[in-house]
């Protein structure tokens, strides 16, 4: 689903402050594979996705997604394959709006699934059994203004509407980051229910080691640029969370 070939991405080259973010890279995402993504901070997480996303272009290599070669694509060219979650739950959504008129904004900027734009009682429906899937009540609050919604009531339904298209591939930059430990699991929890639900193709890059040991089914630690663990299926399984605590001592 996604395939990088010898990606490398510098900084500012040949600067006093030239930065190697990238060596080298070549990894190979299968469709549906959930992987996570640690390392310490400046170990080039960000800049992986933001590479895959398009928000920046490789210095060097080739990324494929989908069998395309989408290389030299800005980001919302590859924006059909592609949906993004932040850190910040602010991000992404209209404060001022409803949460049914944000819905309503979401699904006219893409071609939604199966949910059908309007103000029709069949659209409310179709929205309403999707929000309750989030097991927070909120399809009850369908006219309260976004802003005045929890960051962890956003965040999750952010997700929601980040996946109401036909994306393939779900990127999450740290979406827990900003928010308590019970709203950071129902957020987690809400994008392993979506990612099943919508076969997504999914990147998480996480701290939070024990979201990276409970979620996903390959894990990756990043250092200095390149890619230093990655484990899949079984052999990630297998790992504890001390293994993954001892990565970083
Ligand atoms: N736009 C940019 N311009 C210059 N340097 C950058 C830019 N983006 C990232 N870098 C540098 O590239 C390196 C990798 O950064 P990146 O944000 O990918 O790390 P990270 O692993 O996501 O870190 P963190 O865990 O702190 O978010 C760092 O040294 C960073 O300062």
């Amino acid at each position: 689903m996604i395939k990088l070939s010898n990606i490398s991405k510098t900084f500012n080259r040949g600067k006093a402050n030239e930065v190697k973010a990238l060596q080298n890279i070549s990894l190979d995402i299968a469709p549906l594979q959930y992987v996570v993504v640690v390392g310490s901070n400046g170990s080039g997480k960000s800049t992986l996705l933001n590479l895959i996303a398009g928000s920046f272009l490789p210095s060097v290599g080739e990324i494929e997604i989908d069998g395309n070669n989408v290389t030299r694509l800005q980001d919302f060219e590859r924006s059909r394959w592609i949906a993004r979650v932040f850190q910040n739950p602010l991000s992404g959504t209209a404060p001022d709006l409803s949460i049914l008129d944000n819905f309503r904004l979401a699904a006219l900027r893409t071609v939604s699934k199966g949910l059908r734009v309007g103000t029709s009682s069949a659209f409310k429906n179709e929205f309403i059994n999707k929000i309750a899937l989030l097991g927070m009540g909120l399809e009850n609050k369908l006219e309260q203004p976004m802003g005045t919604l929890s960051g962890g009531q956003r965040q999750a339904l952010t997700l929601l509407m980040s996946v109401m298209d036909d994306c393939k591939i779900l990127l999450l930059d740290e979406p827990t980051a900003a928010l308590d430990p019970r709203s950071a699991r129902l957020v987690m929890e809400t994008a392993d229910r979506l990612i099943a639900e919508f076969k997504l193709t999914a990147i998480l890059i996480t701290h939070n080691l024990k979201d990276a040991h409970m979620h996903g089914n390959r894990l990756i630690q990043m250092a200095e640029g390149e890619i230093i663990k990655d484990f899949s299926g079984e052999n990630k399984l297998s790992l504890t969370q001390p293994d993954l605590f001892s990565w970083f001592s």
